[in-house]
């Protein structure tokens, strides 16, 4: 067995989760062990998933080469379906086009979700067709990988949060009841990140100014990100402040999780700050943000002093610093559903129109 010990980030196999599969109930308590402890201490995990969603390393390369082929697209295909403003965050975003500060992020991403027929009304904001390319511009099957990969990463998803449940001393069916139609209204964003060398002559921004990603926490529940091999960038801040990279490891994604989840559980499972820096080399990411259902209203768990105090979400997403800033829980007491408080989250997203060439 390959020896992770030199992993900035525990290791976890929650394939004892899947439906499916018979395991006992010691293996799948010895997962809900690690990940409890994992949730406290980082609120990040490299997460080993099996068979789950059918996602095999053929399949993994087949999805990396679709984003490939849609960034590699000219920029008039990409324009024709820009992501518009508001919180239904779906087509395309330029370089510039979005930004989780006023720093220039050096990417360009392509946002889609559940494949919701166009025949049929949202119920929700958060719900609605996807936006594709032409298909006259892409691979025949190219649409369908992307569909098969959104199906595939749900499933991962759920066996996170039933493990999750009995890490936090639930049913393991606990967090997926909340999660039943999360899948209308989750995010898979694909990620090109342009080497440091593109970014120079982009004229966008002074150096100092530039990174992939500014440090944030993510907003939802659970965050899987899939990295393109042997390029590194994701770091994670770890609990000194310090900022650590969290490299591709073959056959694993990175899980963290989000601001909501760390609030409803008060602070049990950490919200970890994160950022993209860019490199001479260019980056591909695929980021599944999975959600509960948009009407889900999650009771806050009970007072817990020991971890009560663990609670600390970044507020001022501007400063790209790695201490984070306290959240009074006494705001956490307000959220209504899920669905309202993400919601409000994606529609204060800074969105440059000058990053739109169409
Ligand atoms: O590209 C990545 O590795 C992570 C991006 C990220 O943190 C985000 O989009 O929230
Ligand atoms: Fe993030």
């Amino acid at each position: 067995m390959a020896n992770h010990n030199s992993l900035p980030l525990p290791l976890i196999d929650v394939s004892p989760f899947n439906g499916r599969e018979a395991s006992s109930e010691a293996q799948r308590a010895a997962v809900a062990e690690e990940l409890a402890r994992a949730c406290a201490t980082h609120g990040a995990f490299y997460l080993k998933s099996g068979e789950i969603g059918k996602l095999t390393e053929d399949a993994r390369l087949k999805v990396f080469n679709a984003a490939q082929e849609f960034f590699a697209l000219p920029d008039d295909v990409k324009n024709k379906i820009p992501i518009r403003a508001g919180g239904f965050t779906r087509g395309y975003i330029p370089i510039g086009g979005e930004s989780g500060s006023q720093a220039v992020e050096v990417k360009e991403a392509f946002s889609y979700g559940y494949p919701w027929p166009s025949t049929r009304t949202p119920e929700n904001s958060l719900q609605g067709p996807n936006e594709w390319p032409d298909a006259s511009a892409v691979s025949p099957h190219w649409q369908k990988t992307l569909e098969e990969f959104y199906a595939g990463m749900v499933q991962v998803a759920e066996a996170v949060t039933r493990a999750l449940s009995v890490a936090l001393g639930m049913d393991a069916e606990y967090f997926p009841s909340f999660c039943k139609e999360g899948d209308t209204i989750s995010l898979m964003r694909l990620f090109h990140y342009f080497p440091s060398e593109k970014a120079d002559g982009s004229g966008l921004a002074a150096a100092g100014a530039r990174i992939g990603s500014s440090a944030h926490t993510d907003w939802g529940f659970l965050t899987l990100v899939l990295q393109q091999e042997g390029v590194t960038g994701l770091q994670v801040a770890d609990t000194n402040g310090e900022w650590i990279d969290v490299p591709p490891v073959a056959g694993t994604f990175i899980v963290n999780a989000g601001d909501y989840l760390s609030l409803m559980t008060r602070g049990r499972v950490k919200s970890p700050l994160h950022r993209v820096v860019t490199s001479d080399k260019e980056r591909l990411s695929l980021v599944f943000f999975y959600y509960p259902t948009y009407e889900a209203k999650i009771p806050m768990m009970e007072k817990d002093s020991e971890t009560a105090s663990r609670i600390s979400l970044f507020v001022d997403q501007s400063k790209s610093t790695s201490s984070a800033e306290q959240q009074t829980l006494s705001s956490a007491e307000t959220i209504g559903s899920f669905g309202e408080y993400i919601a409000n989250k994606w529609s204060q997203v800074f969105r440059d129109p000058a990053g739109y060439k169409a």
